[in-house]
């Protein structure tokens, strides 16, 4: 792991800030490669105006067990840890003083894959959800735009590879983000998404 130091952003009611290049660029390639192959990739679908269409992008979701999770209206259950992810956990738990408990992967397969606006508000995050997201293969713009405030000016972001964002406090509650749809990128992107459910009975 590299120490390289974080970016915060001054962004009003919420907390996000960027660490570029959090992995070595050998650590980076494996890693890709690896879960590429590895992970149970599924593409899901979602009901809009009553009729189910594919989402635009690969996903799996691995976690502690007995968690299920909702995302987009769909119910996941988790996959048990890989080695290679519970490795990356901890490796990033470490660095950002935080506990995980599962992890959203996104597969855009090139440019036209995406993530339309939400914000990962779901009840089972609880009130200030925690979230680093981890970046590889090509870079893809990731943008933020306020739900209260339409005069606030979006946010535009290039995420590489090896780069870890990381959102908490009230920024899920203020905030939408999404990575729109770049045409012209022919390369796949791998993204992690670091979580924190809170089990019901717990
Ligand atoms: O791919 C990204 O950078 C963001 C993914 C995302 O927003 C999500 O999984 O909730
Ligand atoms: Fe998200």
């Amino acid at each position: 792991m590299k120490l390289s130091s974080p970016i915060f952003f001054d962004i009003p009611n919420a907390e996000i800030c960027l660490y570029r290049n959090f992995l070595y660029d050998s650590q980076e390639e494996i890693l890709y490669k690896e879960l590429l192959e590895n992970i149970a990739w599924q593409q899901d679908l979602i009901k809009i105006y009553g009729r189910k269409i594919p989402i635009p992008r690969l996903t799996a979701w691995y976690g502690d067990p007995n968690m299920s999770y909702t995302y987009s209206g769909i119910l996941m259950n988790p996959h048990p840890w890989t080695l290679t992810l519970s490795l990356l956990k901890s490796q990033i738990e470490e660095r950002i003083q935080h506990k995980f408990n599962s992890v959203l992967l996104n597969q855009y397969r090139n440019g036209t894959d995406s993530v339309a606006w939400h914000s990962d508000d779901e009840p089972e995050l609880g009130e200030t959800p925690v979230i680093a997201s981890l970046s590889l293969g090509a870079s893809r713009k990731f943008e933020l735009r306020s739900k209260v405030k339409a005069s606030l000016d979006r946010i535009e972001l290039l995420l590489n590879s090896g780069d870890l964002l990381f959102m908490s406090g009230t920024t899920q509650k203020y905030w939408q983000h999404q990575v729109p749809k770049m045409r012209r990128v022919r390369e796949s992107r791998i993204n992690l998404t670091f979580r924190y459910i809170i089990v019901s009975g717990n």
